[in-house]
C-alpha cells in the first residue's frame, strides 16, 4: 500500500486512478511515498527519506525543490498541454481586456446605481473607454511550447500578425504551430516589434526578470504585455517604470502582488489560467496515472528530472535503479546481479543530464533480496534502488 499526500485539492477524477486497494490518499500524512500538487510550494518542506515521487498537476515546477528531488533519486512529474486550452482562453480573453476597457467600463458603469439618468451619463462618458481594437495588429508570442502555440493560431485567427520567440521549439510544437507564425530572432526584436506581447516560458534561474528595464527600453511604444507563465518573469519595478514612461500601455497578469494593486494600467487575475473543470480533471487525471505507473512498475513518463523510461510489465519482476550518469555503471550493476545468481531478462538504461535510470527486469530474485539492494547502494553513486515484485 502506498500513500499519496495530497498538498492541494485534487480533482476526485484524477484521485479515482489510484485504486483503494493499493493507494491510500491522505492529505495530513507525514511520510507519504507520493505527492499530488498544484501551486502548493514546496521549497520549505522537509522532504521525508521514503518519499518515491511527486506529481505536479499542472504544468509549471518552479514550486518544487527539483534539484533536492533528483539529489534524492525521486522523479517529478508535470502534465505537459493538460490545462493548454484553458491557458490560452484567459490569455484571450486577457488580450481583448487589455485592448478595450471592459473591467474599467464595467466597474464605472456600477458607480452609477441611484443614478435616474444612467443612459444619459453613459453616453457621455464612454468616451474614458475607448480602446483600439486587435485585428491587424502584431502579437509577439515568447515561448512557443503547449500553451504559445494554442495563443499564435488563435491570434492569427482574430486576424493578427504573429511573430514567435522560442530557441528551444521542439519538433512536435512545430508540427502544430501555424507556418503564418513570423519568427524573431531575439527576443529584443520581438519586443521591439510588438503592439501585444505575451509571454508563455517556464520561470528559472535563466528566466527571472526576463522583462527588465534593460528589455522595456528596447519594447515598442504603448505595447500591452500579457503575462498568464508566471510572475518573476517580470520585474514587477521596471515595469511600474515602463507604464509611467507610456512604454507599457496596459499588463496583465495571472500573478498577484501587492506592489501590482492600485494602478489602473494594470489588472491583475487571481491565478485564474487553469481554474476550469476540464483542465483539472485533465491535470489531476493525468498527475494521478504518472505516479501509479511509477509507484507500480517504475515506468517514468513526462518527468522534469528523470529521463522517461517504458518496461511495459510482463508478470516479472523489475528493479529500478537511479543513479549519476556516468561511466561504468552498467558494469558495476551488472556485477552486482552476476553476483546475486539473477538472470536478466530486460534492461532499459536511460539517461538525462547527469541523471541515469534504469528498469531491469529479472527472471529470478534472490532469496536475501535486502542483501542485493545492499550491494546495489554501495555502488558510488547510485541514488534510488526499487525491488518492484509484483507477485508479492
Ligand atoms: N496561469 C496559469 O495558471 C498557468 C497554467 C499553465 C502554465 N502556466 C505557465 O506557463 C508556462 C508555459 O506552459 P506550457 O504548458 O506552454 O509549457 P511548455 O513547456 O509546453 O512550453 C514552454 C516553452 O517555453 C520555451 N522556452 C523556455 N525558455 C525560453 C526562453 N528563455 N525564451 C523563449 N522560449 C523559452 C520552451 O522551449 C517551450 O517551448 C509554464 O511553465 C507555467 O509557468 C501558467
Ligand atoms: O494549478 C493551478 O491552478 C495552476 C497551474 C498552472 O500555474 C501551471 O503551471 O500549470
Amino acid at each position: 500500500m502506498y500513500t499519496i499526500k495530497t498538498l492541494n485539492q485534487i480533482s476526485q477524477a484524477g484521485l479515482s486512478k489510484l485504486p483503494e486497494a493499493e493507494f491510500h490518499i491522505d492529505p495530513e500524512a507525514a511520510r507519504p511515498e507520493g505527492i499530488i500538487l498544484r501551486s502548493f510550494d514546496m521549497h520549505s518542506m522537509e522532504l521525508n527519506d521514503n518519499l518515491l515521487g511527486v506529481a505536479r498537476a499542472g504544468a509549471g515546477t518552479n514550486n518544487i525543490p527539483i534539484d533536492k528531488c533528483t539529489e534524492m533519486g525521486i522523479p517529478v512529474f508535470n502534465t505537459p498541454g493538460a490545462n493548454a486550452n484553458a491557458v490560452k482562453e484567459l490569455v484571450l480573453a486577457g488580450l481583448l481586456v487589455s485592448s478595450r476597457r471592459i473591467i474599467n467600463g464595467a466597474q464605472w458603469v456600477q458607480t452609477l446605481a441611484g443614478n435616474e439618468n444612467v443612459e444619459k451619463a453613459v453616453e457621455a462618458c464612454k468616451k474614458q473607454f475607448i480602446g483600439p481594437e486587435i485585428a491587424g495588429k502584431t502579437i509577439g508570442v515568447i515561448g512557443l511550447g503547449a500553451i504559445g502555440v494554442l495563443v499564435a493560431n488563435a491570434a492569427l485567427d482574430l486576424g493578427m500578425d504573429v511573430i514567435g520567440y522560442d530557441p528551444f521549439l521542439t519538433l512536435e510544437a512545430a508540427w502544430h504551430l501555424s507556418a503564418s507564425v513570423d519568427k524573431a530572432e531575439t527576443l529584443e526584436e520581438l519586443v521591439s516589434k510588438s503592439d501585444y506581447i505575451t509571454i508563455h516560458i517556464p520561470l528559472n534561474d535563466k528566466t527571472r526578470n526576463t522583462f527588465d528595464e534593460k528589455l522595456f527600453a528596447v519594447t515598442k511604444k504603448g505595447a500591452r504585455l500579457l503575462n498568464f507563465a508566471r510572475g518573476g518573469l517580470v520585474d514587477n519595478e521596471a515595469l511600474k517604470d515602463a507604464i509611467e514612461k507610456g512604454i507599457i500601455a496596459r499588463y496583465i497578469t495571472d500573478f498577484p502582488d501587492e506592489t501590482l494593486l492600485g494602478n489602473e494600467n494594470i489588472i491583475v487575475l487571481p491565478h485564474l489560467g487553469a481554474s476550469t473543470p476540464e483542465s483539472e480533471e485533465n491535470c489531476a487525471e493525468m498527475a494521478a496515472v504518472e505516479l501509479r505507473e511509477y509507484l507500480r512498475y517504475g515506468n517514468i513518463r513526462n518527468s522534469v528530472n528523470f529521463p522517461g523510461c517504458i518496461v511495459p510489465y510482463s508478470g516479472k519482476p523489475r528493479i529500478a535503479i537511479s543513479h549519476s550518469n556516468i561511466v561504468n555503471m552498467i558494469g558495476q550493476l551488472g556485477a552486482v546481479f552476476t553476483k546475486h545468481h539473477i538472470n536478466i531478462d530486460k534492461m532499459v538504461n536511460n539517461s538525462k543530464g547527469e541523471l541515469a535510470y534504469n528498469i531491469i527486469v529479472c527472471d529470478n530474485l534472490p532469496e536475501n533480496v535486502n542483501e542485493l539492494v545492499d550491494d546495489l547502494y554501495a555502488i558510488h553513486s547510485v541514488k534510488k534502488v526499487r525491488v518492484l515484485n509484483q507477485e508479492g
